[in-house]
């Protein structure tokens, strides 16, 4: 039975200092402690204490002004085919797709992007591929690639200290991530949420962006706190979630939630930015996708199931990944979810049909 009034909808605000700048063990142990329980029950978190500097973010913020406000032929000379690198124009994803939802609104998610991610070349030792780690192309835009760079340095940072808190607050070795992350496929992808008035007739259909969960194992958004983001609550509906002052947002993706048996949550979000007489209210955001060692096989931890067959089927992180971008990115369905899809779809279908 669905609750019949909305729940009290939080995002719990966590202070993670303790792991950043060094803290005694019981503080580090309130910390996982307090993780534990938002991955368990909202799989959202706002952290407080990330070591982020404000000239570092508003270096960010700066760069996705510059770049998105060069006109769409200058743009879209940064497309780069068959790599989730560059320049993505508005309406060419769908991220529904990558649930296996065949939607109405297919390939109508307005965002437009820019993406820069690891690439193989910082692995000289190991024989990583272009196809998984593909080259950054960097548009000549003025320190765009310095700020972005900064910036990145650290959203890695945090990503890490987040799995290293995992391990804590799952009861794990404290080199668990270590050994599924020391060459993780990781993407920033920056978010820009405009479109220029009467440029186009918002039918209902037109979304910021489509309902999905993350891919891989955490995510670290930076975001406008402007209306847009929503997230679906344990009571079926779809709140709206703004970061509090300083704070950045943490979601978990599908893979931790295998590795956890649904212990702790991939939730479902979307963006739909207001649009007040008829114009959208511009929104920003910059998501780091920490996804893991492309040949990094993730199996339900032993603890977590009853039974050996009881958890979800090991994938790698090669395999899930590209079933889910050739989803959002090439209109194709993702039909290899399997189990995963089945929960997403059952939680986005009960959400519509409320
Ligand atoms: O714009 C946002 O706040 C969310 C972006 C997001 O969910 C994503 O890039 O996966
Ligand atoms: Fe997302």
């Amino acid at each position: 039975m669905l609750p019949p009034v909305p729940e009290p909808f939080d995002v719990p605000v966590i202070d993670i200092s303790p792991y950043v700048t060094g803290g005694s063990d019981s503080e580090r142990d309130r910390v996982a402690r307090e993780i534990d329980s938002a991955c368990a029950t909202v799989g959202f978190i706002q952290i407080l204490g990330h070591g982020i500097p404000e000239p570092v973010i508003e270096g960010l913020a700066g760069a996705v002004d510059d770049f998105f406000a060069l006109p769409l032929e200058t743009k879209k000379t940064y497309r780069v085919e068959g790599a989730n690198r560059g320049y993505s124009p508005p309406k060419s994803e769908s991220l529904s797709l990558s649930l296996g939802v065949e939607s109405a609104t297919r390939m109508n998610d307005f965002f437009e992007a820019y993406n820069v991610g690891t690439e193989a070349r910082s692995f000289p030792d190991l024989d990583l591929s272009e196809a998984d780690y593909g080259l950054n192309v960097w548009p000549e835009v003025p320190s765009f690639t310095d700020s972005v760079q900064e910036y990145y340095a650290h959203g890695e940072r945090v990503a890490r200290t987040l799995t290293r808190i995992f391990a804590d607050a799952l009861g794990l070795d404290p080199g668990f991530f270590t050994a599924l992350t020391d060459h993780s496929i990781d993407v920033l992808r920056m978010n820009n949420y405009a479109l220029p008035e009467g440029s186009v007739t918002l039918d209902g259909e037109l979304t910021g962006m489509g309902e999905h969960t993350d891919f891989g194992l955490v995510t670290v958004l930076w975001a406008d706190r402007v209306a847009g983001l929503q997230v679906l609550g344990r009571d079926e509906r779809w709140h709206d979630v703004s970061p509090a002052e300083g704070a950045l947002l943490v979601n978990l993706g599908d893979l931790t939630a295998r590795l956890t048996n649904d212990r702790w949550m991939s939730t479902l979000h979307r963006v739909t930015p207001p649009v007040v007489d008829g114009t959208i209210t511009r929104r920003r955001s910059a998501a780091f996708f920490h996804d893991g060692n492309v040949d990094a096989v993730i199996a339900t931890l032993p603890g977590l199931c009853e039974n050996a067959d009881d958890g979800y089927a090991p994938v790698t992180v090669r395999e899930h990944i590209k079933a889910k971008l050739a989803g959002s990115r090439h209109g194709k369905k993702n039909t290899a979810a399997g189990r995963e899809t089945e929960r997403v779809l059952a939680a986005a279908e009960r959400a519509a049909a409320r």
